[in-house]
């Protein structure tokens, strides 16, 4: 996808009195904004609150496409009220997209594989034709968040599906070598320093340069903030037990083949929230009282528990067990689990299939290592 020439994007890295400045400038299709990286405040202030406003966290993918005049459009759009809209990329991978979300979506499945697979993905509300171009209404996965943390993981050693040319199958193994080592490489990372209070984003320029043996420590680690005192370790835990989640869902589904499709990792940076984090690792069901008020800067947390920390979901195992999970009553996880997130997104290549996806599936174990080896 081109973007180019046409606009100026400015993502002020500093962030002036807690607000992310951004200004986009299309030379034809003039929208400019100020957006709070509270997307409550956000709300209120946007001045494109009507017709929503560019997704301003986004770890990678498109950020514009073009409408049927050529003119651009942000290839997501943030709706403000939970929801946004992802711009249906060139046929036919934008149909395929649609009719995957249609089929899990659509249908009133009780197959319990299509359940577990729908508590990972974004809810789908439809597809939406505005303007110029038509779109897939999504949940927004950091609807709620502060100070969304993403991270954009392309899962796959193969990452070109069986209609690619010969020359995007190079083109797509030249992009990150390592992939055949690691079955996963990260696209794209947004991560918010609460004592600098600034973002920094990893661009794919960046992550392309990674090894395989530099995919923790200067990769992964830097999403969980690991080369600083206000570490986020307290997020591997949770992220893990949902992984394992997800590596028995793929180690038993055999009804798809997801080519090139993302696991994003999502967290909230709000120094508030961390400082839950000694009693809301706590999953035995302890009675947990929380309160936080945010005063426009000063965060006041009040934390009254009688928790036993350090908890953590173990994993289920077998498939026995993997039936037992979807019908796990998760509401004493909850504090755990919602502090981040895991879902799979972009399903421009999602294909029917009868087979286990081993391609995912070695990326998941590999990366369910890396993360194992960050708490070591
Ligand atoms: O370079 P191309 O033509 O393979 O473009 C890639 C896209 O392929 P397409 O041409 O649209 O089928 C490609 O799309 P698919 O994953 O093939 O759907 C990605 O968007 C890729 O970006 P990244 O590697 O995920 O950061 C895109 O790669 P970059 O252009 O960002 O390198
Ligand atoms: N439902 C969603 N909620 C929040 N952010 C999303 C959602 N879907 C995509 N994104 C953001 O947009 C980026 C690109 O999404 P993706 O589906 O991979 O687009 P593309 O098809 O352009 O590759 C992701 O890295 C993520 O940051």
């Amino acid at each position: 996808m081109m973007f180019g020439q046409n606009f100026v994007f400015t993502l002020n890295k500093q962030l002036e009195d807690k607000h992310i400045s951004e200004t986009v400038d299309f030379e034809m299709d003039v929208m400019k904004f100020e957006l709070n990286s509270n997307h409550n405040e956000n709300e209120k202030e946007t001045n494109c609150k009507r017709e929503g406003a560019p997704l301003t966290i986004q770890a990678s993918g498109h950020k514009y496409v073009h409408g049927v005049s050529g003119r651009l459009m942000p290839a997501v759009i943030d709706l403000g009220d939970g929801y946004i809209l992802k711009a249906l990329q060139k046929h036919p991978r934008g149909e395929r997209e649609l009719s995957f979300y249609q089929q899990i979506f659509d249908q009133i499945y009780v197959d319990p594989d299509i359940q577990m697979l729908k508590s990972f993905l974004p809810h789908f509300a439809g597809k939406v034709d505005r303007g110029e171009g038509s779109y897939l209404k999504l949940s927004n996965l950091i609807h709620g968040y502060q100070r969304p943390c993403v991270m954009d993981l392309k899962m796959g050693r193969i990452t070109y599906d069986c209609k690619a040319t010969q020359e995007k199958i190079l083109s797509e193994l030249k992009k990150f070598p390592p992939a055949q080592q690691l079955g996963f490489q990260i696209t794209g990372m947004m991560v918010f320093d609460p004592v600098k209070e600034t973002y920094e984003k990893f661009s794919k320029e960046y992550t392309r340069k990674l090894t395989e043996e530099t995919m923790v420590s200067k990769g992964l680690s830097l999403f969980f903030g690991l080369n600083r005192e206000t570490n986020r370790n307290d997020l591997l835990h949770p992220l893990l037990a949902k992984l394992r989640e997800l590596e028995l869902w793929f180690s038993v589904q055999k009804k798809f083949s997801f080519i090139a499709s993302s696991l994003l990792i999502s967290y909230d940076g709000c120094p508030q929230v961390k400082a839950s984090q000694s009693c809301t690792e706590n999953v035995l069901g302890n009675s947990i009282k929380q309160s936080y008020v945010y005063d426009g800067g000063t965060a006041k947390d009040t934390v009254e528990s009688n928790c036993i920390c350090g908890e953590v979901i173990e994993p289920s195992k077998s498939s026995s067990e993997f039936t037992s999970t979807i019908n796990h009553d998760h509401s004493q996880d909850k504090n755990l689990a919602d502090k981040i997130g895991l879902h799979l997104i972009d399903f421009a290549h999602v294909y029917p299939s009868d087979s286990v996806d081993h391609n995912v599936l070695f990326g998941i174990r590999k990366l369910i290592s890396c993360m194992e080896s960050m708490l070591r």
